[in-house]
This record gives structure tokens, sequence and C-alpha cells, in this order.
């Protein structure tokens, strides 16, 4: 098979297969989540009721009439609206579902329930558990290592923090905990810091993933590559809307950032420094409309293409981003990272578990050995994780 031609559209039609539980279980399930989290009214009930119905049952159906983004995702659903939800692009359908969450829910709509994120009481209850207050007290200990072992810790942070995606463990059962001891399958980690070299006006662009678990360390990376002076400048890439589940928004980095300064020890000083940086413009916030958009990398408009040409280094957080960097194909896991992100304006890398389908840049051994000890689990079960530099 032509790696590059060939490798089919990921759909969610397979029953058994991956993109069928998440249409099939894991959006039902969602909508249940989030009808219990708040008090709606009638509306938002029947909205989230019939949302159910149609993405289960149902063909796939526009947006309303006023809703301010109708005629974008009427073009990007050209092929796709009057279809069932399962014989979709998995990636279009995925998105779309999140979008119509937010109309059933009237986050777009004037009126009382305008702006209130339905995902917000699972973000914060994350920020609070106990395993998270024990990773912010190990940055104490951490403090005390040489530096580039700290440097590699927070990396790590960074990465195995994807593991702790709502959405993901809902259904798969897992909590969160990193298996930090498993290899990676996938190890450029040595790449990425000689791209960061120490003492350089570098930029990196940090497109954020979850919220809360996954955001704080990524925050604590973000200081250690401005604080070790890896980066002058960093842009921390976040959507401008709720979206799969966890994703990070502004409001949540605001949020993170203040959870950050009101704790004790060393994570305490790192969230002043962060506060600090942002009112000095060298961490930025930054809520593309792309970011929420049901399409890959690939076809990113010309001002983030721009952005992502402009900078010494992006790094990429977690599956979905994966998913839209490389194509959400079922790609050969031996094809090339390289040739798969070779259209992107810059050096990339990609920090994530592995928690759907699509896997590329794999030697034929590594391979071989996780079919042989994990059949094809391995490539869901956000066990295993990458660390990809192109
Ligand atoms: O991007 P993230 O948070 O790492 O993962 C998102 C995810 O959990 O959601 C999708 C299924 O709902 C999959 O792409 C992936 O497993």
């Amino acid at each position: 098979m032509s790696e590059t031609v060939d490798a089919p559209v990921i759909l969610s039609n397979e029953p058994g297969s991956f993109a069928w539980g998440v249409l099939t279980e894991r959006h039902p399930a969602l909508i249940q989540r989030v009808r219990d989290a708040f008090p709606y009214g009638p509306e938002q009930r029947r909205a989230l009721d019939a949302l159910l119905k149609e993405s289960t049952e149902g063909a796939i159906e526009p947006l309303r009439q006023d809703a301010p983004d109708h005629d974008q995702w009427n073009a990007w659903g050209r092929d796709y609206l009057g279809r069932s939800w399962l014989d979709v692009p998995f990636l279009w359908s995925e998105s779309y579902f999140y979008r119509k969450l937010l109309e059933a829910v009237g986050y777009f709509e004037a009126g009382p329930w305008q702006g209130i994120d339905p995902f917000r009481p699972f973000k914060q209850a994350e920020l609070r558990t106990e395993e998270a207050e024990a990773e912010l007290a190990a940055l104490d200990l951490l403090a005390l290592k040489p530096v580039d072992d700290q440097a590699q810790a927070l990396l790590h942070g960074s990465l195995w923090g994807n593991r702790a995606d709502l959405g993901f463990r809902m259904v798969s059962g897992n909590n969160g905990e990193s298996s930090s001891d498993t290899p990676l399958v996938a190890d450029d980690s040595e790449v990425l810091w000689s791209l960061l070299p120490a003492g350089r006006p570098n930029t990196v662009c940090l497109v954020a993933d979850n919220a809360g678990r996954e955001l704080v360390p990524d925050l604590l990376l973000i200081d250690h590559l401005l604080g070790h002076q890896h980066a002058e400048r960093v842009v921390l890439h976040v959507k401008p809307y709720p979206y799969y589940v966890s994703d990070a928004t502004t409001s949540d980095v605001i949020e993170c950032l203040r959870h950050l300064k009101q704790a004790d020890g060393v994570a305490g000083v790192v969230g002043t420094r962060l506060w600090a940086a942002v009112g000095r413009g060298r961490l930025t916030v930054r809520a593309h409309a792309f970011s929420c958009a049901p399409l890959p990398y690939a076809e990113m408009p010309d001002d983030l293409r721009q952005e992502f040409a402009d900078a010494t280094l992006t790094i990429m957080k977690g599956d979905l981003n994966y998913r839209r960097l490389v194509g959400d194909h079922l790609w050969p896991a031996t094809a090339s990272f390289a040739k798969r992100t070779e259209y992107f304006p810059g050096p990339v890398a990609a920090l994530r578990t592995l928690k759907s389908d699509v896997i590329v840049g794999l030697d034929k051994r590594t391979e071989e050995l996780l079919v042989a000890a994990h059949d094809q689990r391995w490539r869901t079960s956000g066990t295993h994780a990458l660390i990809q530099v192109r």
C-alpha cells in the first residue's frame, strides 16, 4: 500500500471499532453526564435528548439557522449533512458532535446559558484531586535535582498528563494515572531539546490539549522553557470554545494559573512567575478559530501557517492534535512521521499518549513487539506514549 495515497480515512461504521465506540457509547454517556451536571431547563433538556436521538439513530442535521457559524459548518459538512453519523469521517463527526452539544445547551445563544462551559464541573474537579495535589508537591523535590533531570521530568509530566483526558477516562475506566514507567514507543526527546538551545531568541508554540491535569504540567514545562532560556517567548494555543470534553480554553488557563499561584512551595512560585510572564508578553494565550475546525492541520489557514512557520518549534499535545497533524487515516504504523508532516511550515513535535487508531513513525520491530504483547489495544488504551519530532 502506498502510505501517502491509499490509507483509508477513519469512519465510525465498523461495529467494535474504536471510532464506533466513541459515537455509540462515549457520546451518549457524555450527554447524560452533562444533563446531570447542570439544572438545565426544559429547552436545553429537550435539545440534549434530540441530539442523543439524532447522533445515535438519525441523520446529521445542520446547525440552527441563526448560529454564528451556521454557514461555516454547512460548508465543512457539504458532503456529510443528511447522512448517518457513523458513515462520515470520524474526525468530522466527533468535532461536529461537540459543536452540536454546545448548541443544545445554549452556549452561543443570547440568554442565561450563554458562555457556560458544560464541561466545567468535570474540569474543576480534576484540579483538586489528591493525585493533582501530590503532583504539585513533588515539584519541591524536583527543584533539588540537576537541571537536565528537571527538564526531562517536566517533558514527561506534560506528555503523560495527556492521559488525564476526561472523555477517554469516562469509558475506558482508566483513572488517569501515569504509566510513565512504560517505555515510549518513539522517543525523539533529544532532538526536541536540540531544537531549543538555551540563550537563543526561540519562540515555542505549544498547542494545548486538555485542561486540568494536563494543562498544569504543560504550564510547568513552559515555565521551565522560559526560565532556562530555551524559549524567549511561548504562545499557548487553546480552544476558542469548550471542545472534546476537557480541552483547554482561555478560562481554563486562567483557572490553572490561579490554582498554581495559590499553591504552596515551588508550585506557588512557578504560578507567580507564569502570571508575570503573561503580563510581560513572554507567555501569550491564543485561541484561533481553526483550533476547533474538523480539519487536519494540512488545511490550516495562512495566518496560522505563518505563526507556526515563525516559531522555533511547535509542540502539539495530545491525541486529537496528533490525528489532525498526521491525518485521521489508518496509516501503516511504520509510515514515515517526517513524510506525514512535511507540509508543516516549521519544526514540529508531537507529545501524545495513544488513544485512537492513528499512529505513524514506528519501526517494524517496535510494532511487532506491541502487537505481540497487546494485540491492537496498545493503539487506544492510553497505556503507551510517544515523542516524535520533525
Ligand atoms: O486529544 P486527546 O484529549 O488526547 O484525546 C481525545 C480523545 O480521547 O478523544 C477522542 C475520542 O473521543 C480520541 O481522539 C481521543 O482518544
